[in-house]
């Protein structure tokens, strides 16, 4: 099974301006790599780079020993001989083929003999749910069946490499849902490397074992899924993965309110430079009695958000509103007064980075 490793890959489509920009990663043997970032980061060119569908303009790419891409050595290797699966958010499924005759076409292309073109169609079709609608063409299916079918097509050719654009951007909350969960058993069955391009934070730490964050072209995290959420490189990470986002703290040369009342909280524990924001998330804010050592404040309730199994409560905190939320009721109403505590608060410095020895989260772990 392959790793694949991009080397400093960079692309840019004239004009000067980079789509991506001095990309190391390295997608380990059987790993399942979601790509994150906003519209526009470079996910998709990255993928179409791996996939050979777009040359990088710098850098190199190989699947375990095999180069496929050398600008310096001037060598390229085409989609079709790289042995990849691909499927695209658009996933054509030919009409005129039953769903059987669509799956068995990949094989057919690389004569496939007719019973093994058979068996592998029907084992795809049934790894993915749809072998009761074998025979029925893509206009009989829904666009979750369609989607799965495309994969299906893909999975019986049985490439080591699966390349995934957003692929489940077409289905309902209920189907995507389900699909993670295929997508996620058909990896662990398979053990084939996965690139999955998501811009759903979700998506990627629901279903991926590392998670690559991209902004502005730029390779901005890599690390394993809780490991985003819970030790973000930088604050765009942090504010881009967590729903609702981190609440970030600008301290400012002479910190007053909120901003205040945390750095005396974290200064004592401080090693080094002072953080230039403090970073809390409203799962990680608490209500009610604080534990010893743990940050707390006075927070009046401005709003309290049942959500049926969360409740999301906007509190003014000294000068500044933050969010809580809870997964557990809560009672109050606005214009009651609690306390508000957490023992996990994110440190930055002026540059935007974590500084992760300042984590009371990370101290008592
Ligand atoms: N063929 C192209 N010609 C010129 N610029 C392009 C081309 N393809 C992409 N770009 C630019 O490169 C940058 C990265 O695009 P890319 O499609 O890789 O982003 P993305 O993260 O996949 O976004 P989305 O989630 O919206 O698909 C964008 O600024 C985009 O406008």
């Amino acid at each position: 099974m392959p790793t694949i490793t991009l080397s400093g890959v960079s692309k840019s489509y004239g004009g000067g301006e980079h789509a991506v920009r001095n990309l190391d990663l390295v997608v380990p043997d059987g790993a399942f790599m979601c790509l994150l970032g906003p519209s526009g980061c470079g996910k998709t060119t990255t993928l179409r780079m791996i996939a050979g569908l777009e040359q990088p303009t710098a850098g190199s790419i190989a699947v375990g020993d095999r180069v496929l891409d050398s600008v310096e050595r001037g060598l390229y290797v085409p989609p079709e001989k790289r042995g990849m699966g691909l499927v695209f958010q658009n996933y054509a499924l030919w009409p005129h083929l039953s769903v059987r005759e669509n799956v068995e076409f990949g094989l057919r292309m690389r004569k496939v003999p007719a019973p093994e073109r058979r068996s592998r169609a029907e084992a795809a079709l049934r790894m993915v749910h749809v072998d009761a609608a074998m025979d029925r063409y893509p206009s009989q299916l829904s666009g979750g069946q369609q989607q799965r079918v495309a994969l299906a097509r893909m999975l019986a050719v049985n490439p080591a490499v699966l390349l995934l654009d957003e692929p489940l951007s077409n289905l309902d909350a209920r189907l995507r849902l389900e699909m993670r969960a295929e997508l996620k058993r058909i990896h662990e069955e398979s053990g084939a490397t996965i690139v999955f391009v998501t811009h759903d934070q979700l998506e990627a730490l629901t279903m991926a074992t590392d998670v690559a964050v991209l902004n502005d072209g730029e390779l901005q995290q890599l690390a394993a899924p809780m490991d985003v959420y819970d030790r973000p490189a930088n604050r765009f990470v942090a504010e881009f993965v967590g729903s609702p986002p981190m609440a970030i703290v600008e301290t400012g040369p002479a910190p007053t309110g909120l901003a205040a009342s945390l750095l005396r909280h974290v200064e004592p524990r401080a090693a080094g430079k002072a953080p230039a924001a403090v970073g809390i998330r409203p799962e990680a804010l608490r209500l009610g009695p604080p534990p010893d050592a743990a940050w707390h404040e006075e927070a009046l309730v401005e709003a309290v958000l049942p959500a049926g199994s969360s409740w999301t409560v906007r509190l003014r905190v000294l000068d500044a509103e933050l969010y809580a939320v809870s997964y557990t009721p809560v009672l109050a109403a606005s214009g009651d007064v609690l306390t508000c505590w957490t023992e996990q608060l994110h440190l930055f410095d002026a540059d935007g980075v974590r500084i992760s020895s300042w984590d009371r989260a990370e101290a008592t772990a």
